[in-house]
């Protein structure tokens, strides 16, 4: 498959001005119980960069993505091991505050999660209340469509800001719920495949958003789709559990190398559909 970037998503030029933090994992190992899920994972998640992260069903993908913004812990029986730095500040250091990683660290999931009774404004700006952050009524409208402009949405929706959320296509909900992650100013923003349960035309819209966000935030996106994975990331990661071992990264680094000349031959079957 070639990865020549189109011109839609072009790279961006030594003069860009690029926002979003650097994400660095170092080996991050994954439990669920006793059984362990993830092995001793790093990887570089930089600004500026769109990082796809691709691999069969289960080898640990959303357990790793979930790791970035400490949900993971969410979950009873979870431990992990390892260190994940933010900006060079570690994330799981003792006391810090998770609601503020979380606030740095957004996700979006595979189904649309908007709250389908609120308004869609209101949707835009249900995570401000869970930082505490404050905003003026003008502010407030200022910021809606800051984040609906930035997600891709705000031409569509200018109209019927105070309809419910749960009116709209799948495609725009999840654009939506893009909009709503952008409230609170991540640095990061983490998406478990966020186009499976969408159409051709949604998914081709939410890549487009993720390019256009690519110089706003860091982007870290979980994609079964192959091709998806080549139009909107610059780097990737090859997860890869093999029968029954924890998944570990097989092979990481620039997109057009993992797809056109990989190091590694199961990658090269992996990303050419002969497994998985
Ligand atoms: N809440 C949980 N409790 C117990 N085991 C879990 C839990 N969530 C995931 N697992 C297990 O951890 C392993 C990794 O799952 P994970 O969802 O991270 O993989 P994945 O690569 O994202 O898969 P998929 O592509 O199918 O979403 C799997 O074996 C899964 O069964």
């Amino acid at each position: 498959m070639s990865t020549q970037a189109t011109e839609e998503f072009a790279p961006i030029g030594p003069d860009a001005d690029v926002h979003g933090a650097n994400l660095h994992a170092r080996d991050v190992s994954a439990w669920f119980g006793r059984r362990k899920v993830l092995d001793r994972v790093s990887l570089d998640m930089n600004a500026g960069t769109v990082t796809a992260l691709i691999g069969p069903s289960g080898c640990g993908k959303s357990t790793f993505l979930r790791i970035l913004n400490r949900m993971h812990e969410l979950v009873p029986s979870a431990a992990l091991a390892g260190e994940v730095r933010l900006d060079g500040e570690d994330i799981y250091e003792p006391g810090r505050r998770i609601t503020e990683t979380r606030r740095r660290v957004g996700m979006v999931f595979q189904k649309p999660n908007p709250f389908p009774a609120m308004s869609i404004a209101d949707n835009v700006t249900a995570g401000l209340k869970l930082t505490g952050t404050r905003v003026s009524r003008s502010g407030r409208d200022e910021l809606i469509e800051a984040c609906l402009t930035r997600a891709g949405l705000w031409k569509e929706v200018r109209d019927r800001l105070r309809q419910p959320g749960g009116a709209l296509s799948g495609g725009q909900q999840q654009r939506l719920c893009i909009a709503r992650s952008l409230a609170v100013e991540p640095d990061v923003l983490l998406m478990d495949e966020p186009c499976s349960a969408l159409d051709p035309t949604s998914t081709r819209r939410i890549e487009e958003t993720i390019a256009e966000l690519r110089t706003q935030v860091t982007v870290v996106i979980v994609t079964h789709n192959m091709q998806q994975a080549a139009r909107v990331s610059q780097r990737c990661a090859f997860f890869l559990a093999e029968d029954g071992a924890p998944g570990h990264i097989v092979e990481a680094g620039p997109t057009d190398v993992i797809f056109n000349e990989p190091t590694d031959p199961r990658t090269a079957d992996y990303v050419h559909g002969r497994f998985g």
